[in-house]
């Protein structure tokens, strides 16, 4: 398969053995298309997400592909991050919205209405200085759960416990995330039946999530079965809610302050938006860090010292406490750089400048931090599982080349809950469990493209209580 640039009146033939760059990308079956003003794609190599080095491509730093008749402009140089971030010519809101639309089935009108609103809403309420109340609820509802697994195994007379961790990680997080953020048991966390119904159908919807932006519903049969059904159930919950929200702010949950700001009949279609932003990502990516520490017996040994002593000595948990165990959240971090989003995207509004280049108005202009954070100047052995390089990283901020959570305008609002979330987690599972993992760490899946990779495989594990 040939890959044609043009540059001026020249045109520059550059073989692609891209179907593999494509696959591991996710856009299996899409196809490459012309690059209308284009670069000379010298320079930056970029990694598979294999990560092989015999797969490395040298598309340059910037390139465009077309995938299902959109053009898809890709940046790969760390320096062009900030711009694609912060310029006036690109766009976040019509890079998304058809998207929301088929997914969410919220209408053109009523997204330009209240996305900015919504936005703005969710990150006043995860707030850095907002979360310090999160901290005891979160590490209660984790510790009810994980505590009801240590039960299971002390009943076993103290013997192992064989288990599979993405499962289990997912049963326990998903209720007290559910109960933290929309209210305690305001979803079906409560009855396990209503539960793993609910599971069901949210695994379904997160699945297919990605075709569902793009594929006629014809080919999603299962998953609109499933989105109606998650639709229905925050169609009585929103209904519910609106009756209950408090007069005073502060103590309303994130559904009840979400729902007080929307002003139109989207707020169940809002709602779930929000659910999956909040699950999609932070939980398989706490998966992905148990998986690594457990991998690692050095990582594990330091993060076992750290938080066996923390939390031994300290029956509650608040900030102070998760400050005493630095090196879990360096794992974490370090976790969600081997584990990013595949890519996010802006729109170009007003024809983007970069490099000499002039991408037209209409791109969909590309950066993907799976790629961008195996980049080995900015991140030496990239594929390697160091957490000593998140060391002397200030606790509210990132440095630039880590792009997890996007950036500008519309950065995720939730990236400080979601780190906090994950630090109390992780901490409490290593306290509680010794874990071996049967088959080592899965492969990934390299389907998602706008979420975070799941594993391929199922990762077996034998849970003992720490001794
Ligand atoms: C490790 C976990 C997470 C990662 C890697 C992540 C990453 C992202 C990224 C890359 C975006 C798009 C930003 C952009 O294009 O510039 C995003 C958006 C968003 N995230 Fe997160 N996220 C995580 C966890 C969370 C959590 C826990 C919540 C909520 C509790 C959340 C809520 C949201 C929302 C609501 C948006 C949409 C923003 C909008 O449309 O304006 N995220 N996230």
């Amino acid at each position: 398969m040939r890959l044609c640039y043009q540059q001026e009146v020249l045109i520059k033939e550059v073989p692609i053995t891209g179907i593999t760059l494509l696959n591991s990308l996710g856009l299996r079956g899409w196809q490459v298309g012309q690059l209308p003003q284009a670069p000379r794609l010298k320079g930056t190599a970029i990694d598979s997400m294999s990560s092989s080095a015999s797969k490395t491509r040298s598309l340059g730093p910037v390139y465009t592909l077309k995938v299902a008749g959109e053009r898809m402009t890709f940046l790969t140089d760390a320096k062009d991050f900030h711009n694609f971030f912060q310029s006036t010519d690109v766009d976040f809101q019509k890079a998304v919205q058809s998207s929301v639309q088929k997914i969410a089935s919220v209408t053109e009108e009523a997204f330009f209405k209240n996305h900015t609103k919504i936005h703005d809403t969710v990150k006043g309420r995860l707030s850095f200085h907002k979360l310090p109340p999160f901290c005891e609820t979160l590490h209660s509802k984790f510790k009810e759960h994980l505590v009801g697994i240590k039960n299971q195994i002390t009943i076993k007379n103290g013997c192992e416990f064989e288990a599979e961790l993405n499962d289990l990680v997912r049963s326990t997080m998903y209720k007290s995330i559910m109960d933290n953020l929309f209210g305690d048991g305001v979803l079906p966390t409560h009855d396990e039946a209503a539960f793993k119904e609910f599971e069901k159908n949210f695994l379904i919807f997160d699945e297919q999530f990605e075709y569902a932006a793009r594929l006629p519903k014809i080919f999603l049969r299962e998953w609109t079965k499933s989105k109606n059904w998650l639709l229905q159930m925050f169609t009585r919950v929103t209904k519910q809610c609106m009756q209950t929200i408090p007069a005073d702010v502060e103590s309303r949950s994130l559904l009840q302050t979400l729902i007080a700001v929307i002003d139109d009949d989207f707020s169940p279609n809002w709602s779930m938006m929000m659910l999956w932003a909040s699950l999609a990502n932070a939980i398989p990516i706490t998966f992905w860090t148990l998986c690594m520490i457990y991998q690692h017996q050095r990582v594990l040994e330091k993060v076992q010292s750290e938080v066996r002593q923390v939390l031994k000595e300290n029956e509650k948990c608040d900030e102070s406490t998760l400050a005493l165990m630095p090196y879990t959240r360096q794992c974490i971090l370090e976790a969600i750089r081997l584990r990013s989003p595949g890519i996010f995207t802006r729109r170009v509004i007003k024809e983007f400048r970069v490099k000499g280049y002039n991408i037209p108005v209409g791109d969909l202009l590309m950066v993907s931090p799976f790629w961008a954070h195996r980049n080995s100047q900015q991140f030496p052995d990239p594929e390697e599982f160091k957490p000593e390089r998140w060391e002397n990283i200030e606790k509210n901020s990132f440095p630039e080349s880590f792009i997890a959570f996007g950036g500008g305008r519309y950065q995720c609002p939730g990236r400080w809950f979601a780190l906090l979330e994950m630090h109390i987690y992780v901490s409490l599972f290593v306290s509680l469990f010794d874990c071996k993992l049967l088959n080592g760490v899965p492969d990934l899946c390299e389907l998602h493209l706008v979420g975070t990779q799941q594993p391929v495989q199922k990762c077996p594990v034998v849970l003992s209580l720490a001794k």
